[in-house]
């Protein structure tokens, strides 16, 4: 399966519909030279991670703009996208009454849709949890994987990355490889890659993750978009600014791993 990480640079200056027009250039230009089974995009591309003003008037519902021209995207370029993350307008409020939910999208070619709702909100209190539903449900979907058998992708966003539970529970529902969109700063970015070599390592499973780059609302995105195998080692990093990485990935090292080094059959639940 080959996969394109799309570790996109944003600042203040670009708004979100500019940014919209040149992200899908840029899918469009990466699919025509790179074939790939998968895109993926970085969580809160559109409405930007952390200029958490603006984003209850850049909230659409599920069947809004950036929805849609997300959906033509995965059509016109024929791959599986991940477009990372929106700020979804929910129909009705919560449990903690609040209209607004960090929602990621897996669209196919054919028009099939997967959201995964972000679990575990990032900002103690200010950001996400004050402004945010949390998501409620661990998500995981079959993808075309460019041969026969389709492949598991369990979906997590950014900050979830530091609760390995999840990955367990998507490690249960069958989950080869972990998609992680993310705006991690670049104040703790030696988290996110050991945290995504943890993960890859103690599910046995691949993990892509796709972070942000550049400096928007005066926090520095960390960049270091990376491909883990299910054996820990690193297949490709990013540096810190806007870069696709490109890597062919063999779902059937999932199985080899697990069979020639079972530590996943001595869980004691
Ligand atoms: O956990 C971190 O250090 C960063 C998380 C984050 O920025 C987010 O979830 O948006």
């Amino acid at each position: 399966m080959r996969a394109a990480i799309v570790q996109l640079a944003y600042g203040d200056a670009e708004t979100m519909p500019e940014r919209v027009e040149r992200v899908c250039a840029l899918v469009r230009d990466v699919a025509a030279e790179h074939r790939p089974d998968l895109v993926v995009l970085p969580e809160l591309w559109g409405p930007t991670g952390f200029d958490y003003r603006r984003w209850e008037g850049l909230a659409e519902p599920l069947d809004g703009p950036w929805v849609e021209a997300m959906t033509q995207l995965a059509a016109d370029t024929a791959t599986t996208l991940h477009a990372g993350s929106f700020i979804e307008r929910l129909a009705a409020p919560g449990p903690d009454g609040r209209t607004l939910a960090n929602t990621s999208l897996l669209l196919t070619a054919d028009g099939g849709r997967t959201a995964y709702r972000k679990i575990h909100r990032f900002g103690f209190g200010s950001g996400e949890p004050k402004l945010l539903e949390a998501g409620a449900d661990v998500i995981t979907t079959q993808i075309a994987s460019g041969t026969a058998e389709p492949v598991t992708v369990g979906l997590s966003t950014c900050y979830d990355l530091r609760f390995p539970e999840l990955y367990r529970q998507q490690l249960d529902a069958g989950a080869q490889v972990f998609v992680v969109p993310a705006a991690w700063p670049a104040a703790r970015v030696a988290h996110w890659t050991l945290l995504g070599r943890a993960r890859a390592v103690e599910d046995q499973a691949f993990v892509l993750q796709c972070n942000t780059a550049g400096t928007h609302a005066g926090t520095e995105m960390g960049g270091r978009s990376q491909v883990v195998a299910p054996t820990g080692e690193v297949l490709a990093e990013a540096g810190v600014d806007e870069e696709v990485l490109v890597v062919d990935i063999d779902p059937a090292l999932v199985t080899s791993t697990r069979a020639g080094f079972p530590v996943l059959t001595d869980r004691r639940l």
